[in-house]
């Protein structure tokens, strides 16, 4: 197999990164590149060693393809390649051979938005810094933006912005400022399209969806987080809908909210939400002044919308440079998936929201089928959500945690996303370790193996 190696051979244009995708003669090979810009790359490092399994003694800088070699040679790099901190400390330690191919995402949030906690995660590898438009306000977003910018023209990081988009999924509200809330078995709860009183009556959750009471039935389940807490509709009062709580759990603030009838996913109204909401066009509007380096679409279900937002970003950006990300967690997404993976300049495969409308056992085969069909076409896919959810508490992963990671590697995912991890959980650092140690393992497996 060929080389692949992703080093980041930059272009003089700033902001700090940007995917490529390249054209591979070979499928398995795609990769999530990031272009640094020239002022972050201090350091240059010399190119004379070959790939891991090739025979030639010609340096590799790149790509499996060739594109390196020409990239090099615009730039008059023929002999050395200038890399950010992090990748400068992987090639000391351990040479070409381990430099980290498995591109690193982390959600940020109150466990991580501070200066010291985001430079904590770049050390530890992070690529890509994600924000969430579906939680904070744009001014927080705006801080976390301006001091990931600052940690890499201060301290010589490459990190990559990401900005997520809250799309028109139904979902709760928040729970009046509470990190989260507990549904007890048999309890009765209130699902409600009214405007709250302020404090939140109790056991009264408020969902986004103005057409919510009307759609459901009496007897509907309704799912919380695709089934973590689960409730049974018992009656319809105006806009509330009272629900009893089935199966016991966490209800986390804007959680994702789906309805079932008969076993099926009710799909009416709800499924007619443009995938683009207004407020998600302002959110464009934020990311491309921001100048983030990538906008993930959520709930995307055509390539048509991907095109449409393409354009505008073109029209509308300082260097037409913003990357669109898909998120495939629908339905429609799956049907449509092969026109929306090449309408777009990568995928994010979203298991939290996919595996509320598909059944969790179809999940892994939906990942392996979207990871293949992205190295098929050569685009860029990122295996999100879950990874290791239990180390929001617990600082240690679940073996079959790391059986995960380790898959969504081994079948050549470009990038890892942390969601919860790193958003909230207990242990940010220790779990962007887990993943970078993972992904060293098995990619050193691959070269061994030479799978
Ligand atoms: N900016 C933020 N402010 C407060 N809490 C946040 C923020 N970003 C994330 N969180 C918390 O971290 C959790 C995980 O965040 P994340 O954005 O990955 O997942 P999500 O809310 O399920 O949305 P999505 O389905 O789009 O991934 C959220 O449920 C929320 O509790
Ligand atoms: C990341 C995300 O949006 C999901 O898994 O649903």
């Amino acid at each position: 197999m060929s080389q692949s190696l992703n080093f980041s051979i930059s272009s003089s244009r700033s902001p700090n990164s940007i995917i490529t995708s390249q054209s591979h003669s070979k499928p398995y090979v795609s990769t999530f590149n990031f272009r640094f810009p020239a002022k972050l790359l201090r350091k240059s490092i010399s190119a004379s060693c070959s790939g891991p399994d090739s025979s030639s003694s010609s340096p590799v800088l790149v790509s499996d393809n060739g594109g390196a070699a020409a990239v090099a040679s615009e730039y008059n790099w023929s002999s050395s390649i200038e890399v950010d901190a992090v990748t400068e400390a992987e090639l000391k330690e351990n040479g070409f051979r381990s430099t980290r191919r498995t591109k690193l995402i982390c959600t940020i949030g109150p466990a991580t938005c501070g200066f010291e906690q985001l430079e904590a995660l770049a050390v530890g590898g992070m690529n890509v810094a994600r924000i969430n438009m579906c939680h904070g306000t744009r001014d927080w977003h705006r801080m976390v933006i301006e001091r990931v910018r600052r940690l890499n023209e201060e301290k010589g990081y490459a990190v990559a912005v990401m900005m997520d988009t809250e799309g028109s999924e139904i979902h709760m509200g928040d729970l009046g400022g509470a990190p989260s809330a507990k549904a007890e078995d048999g309890e009765i709860w209130t699902f409600s399209v009214r405007a709250l009183d302020s404090p939140r009556p109790e056991r009264t959750i408020n969902v986004n969806y103005d057409g919510f009471a009307e759609d459901v039935k009496v007897g509907d389940e309704l799912l919380v987080d695709g089934g973590m807490v689960r409730f049974e509709v018992i009656e319809k009062i105006g806009p509330d809908v009272k629900c009893q709580c089935t199966d016991p759990g966490l209800l986390l603030p804007r959680a994702n909210l789906t309805f079932w009838r008969d076993g099926s996913l009710v799909r009416e109204r709800n499924a007619m939400l443009p995938t683009i909401s207004s407020k998600d066009w302002l959110d464009i509007d934020f990311g491309i002044t921001e100048n983030v380096d990538f906008i993930a679409i959520s709930f995307v279900k055509s390539a048509e919308v991907i095109n449409h937002l393409k354009s505008y970003i073109k029209a509308r950006s300082r260097d037409g440079d913003v990357a669109v990300i898909a998120k495939i967690e629908s339905i429609d997404s799956l049907t449509n998936l092969e026109e929306i993976i090449q309408a777009s300049d990568g995928v994010m495969v979203a298991r939290s929201d996919l595996g509320a409308q598909i059944p969790l056992e179809q999940v892994p085969s939906a990942q392996q089928r979207i990871v293949q069909l992205c190295r098929e076409l050569n685009k860029p896919v990122i295996v999100a959500s879950q990874l290791l959810e239990s180390m929001v508490e617990y600082p240690t992963p679940t073996r079959a945690e790391v059986a995960d990671v380790s898959e969504a590697v081994r079948q050549r995912a470009d990038a890892l996303m942390l969601s919860s991890e790193s958003a909230m959980g207990q242990f940010p650092e220790k779990a962007l370790t887990v993943l970078r140690s993972v992904s060293l393992r098995i990619e050193r497996w691959w070269r061994e193996e030479k799978l």
